[in-house]
């Protein structure tokens, strides 16, 4: 009993750790900002031109993934600078090549934006030009 109300509030607590992270990640990382602002509006968009359950599936997963792989890019960076503050090449292969993981994923979310809403967008010009 004793140690499953440990093990609950130890639950609780990495939560909070958790999105303390998160936090931490938008208050410094003017990147996650605006990965979050696109979000928003791929969310209102996808909203308007009424997105299937399989396009959101899609949009679901590239957004969280793009955040996600930019909090790991932060994490990385935190602890390139705590090991290495002053130059060293490691350190900037370590950063570049996080950095490059977080761009491969965006340039995947921005080809299945591109898949999903060009098409519908063609079709709502069309519509309206007759
Ligand atoms: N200790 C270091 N040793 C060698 N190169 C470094 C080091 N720290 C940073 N760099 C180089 O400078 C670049 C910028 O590093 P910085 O820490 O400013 O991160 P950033 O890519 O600007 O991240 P963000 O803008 O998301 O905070 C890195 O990608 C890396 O090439």
């Amino acid at each position: 009993m004793n140690t499953d109300l440990k093990d609950r509030s130890s639950f609780w607590r990495s939560f909070t750790f958790a999105f303390r992270g998160i936090y931490h990640g938008f208050t410094t990382e003017k990147n996650l900002r605006f990965h979050f602002a696109a979000s928003i509006v791929v969310i209102i968009f996808g909203i308007a031109l009424n997105l299937r359950l399989v396009e959101w599936l899609f949009v679901i997963i590239c957004i969280f993934g793009v955040i996600s792989l930019e909090l790991i890019n932060t994490a990385i960076e935190r602890i390139v600078d705590l090991v290495s503050p002053t130059y060293h090449p490691l350190a900037k292969q370590a950063k570049d090549v996080a950095a490059a993981a977080v761009l491969c994923f965006s340039f995947m979310a921005i080809i299945i934006g591109c898949l999903i809403f060009i098409p519908k967008i063609i079709n709502i010009i069309r519509l309206y030009l007759g």
